[in-house]
């Protein structure tokens, strides 16, 4: 039984197909690693997954809350200390433990610091370990690297490991190697015909 499938999908930006022909599932324990050159459509693919925007055409399934997104902005309250802020995402989400997110993300010592005193990298892992506290099966991930020093790659990676070994799963877009086992899905073959169409269209005939 998987945690999210996608069945014939076609996901658009601004009205405009970019991915079609869609078709995979994620399982308890999987990690999809989506790859694909800049402008490719990982981002608009994830915003879909996570029902920020419907598809353009066919269906994304996934229990009713399943998925927790992780996007470039980092979604942090500023004048919140960083327990504050895990605090009161753990309150949106139903009240789980904010230990182990802190430890695990290497915050305990920054914990009663505002958010908007930490570094890019300490926001990071902040927005990051958001995730643990959202008490979601589904992780998505829109390159959840960015900013993030080589320990503390390391301390996601794990942190991902962790959260599929109990049964989760997660789909993410990045560009680097994580060193985990992964399913690996590039999106560009399923770029929208219409796409090309449009980049083949002779403006002279304008
Ligand atoms: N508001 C918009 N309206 C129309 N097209 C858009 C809009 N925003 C983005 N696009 C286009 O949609 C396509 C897919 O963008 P998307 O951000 O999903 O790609 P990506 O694979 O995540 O890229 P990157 O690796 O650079 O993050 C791109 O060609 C982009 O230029």
């Amino acid at each position: 039984m998987s945690l999210i499938s996608v069945k014939d999908m076609t996901v658009s930006r601004g009205g405009m197909p970019v991915l079609e022909g869609l078709n995979f599932a994620v399982s308890p324990g999987e990690i999809l690693v989506l790859r694909g050159p800049n402008g490719a459509g990982k981002t608009t693919l994830l915003r879909t997954l996570a029902r920020l925007q419907p598809p353009y055409a066919g269906t994304v399934e996934a229990a009713p809350d399943a998925v927790a997104y992780a996007a470039h902005a980092d979604g942090l309250k500023a004048t919140l200390t960083v327990s504050e802020n895990l605090a009161f995402w753990a309150g949106v989400y139903g009240g789980q433990d904010i230990a182990p997110a802190l430890r695990d993300f290497n915050l305990e010592t920054l914990r009663d610091r505002p958010a908007g005193n930490l570094s890019a990298g300490q926001k990071r892992r902040l927005g990051l370990a958001r995730l643990m506290v959202t008490g979601r099966p589904v992780w998505v991930l829109d390159e959840p690297t960015v900013s993030l020093d080589v320990a503390s790659v390391e301390l996601f990676a794990k942190a991902v490991k962790g959260h599929v070994d109990g049964g989760g799963a997660a789909v993410i877009a990045t560009h680097i190697h994580l060193g985990f086992e992964e399913t690996v899905f590039d999106v560009t073959p399923y770029k929208a015909r219409h796409d090309v169409i449009r980049n083949d269209f002779d403006e002279s005939f304008l």
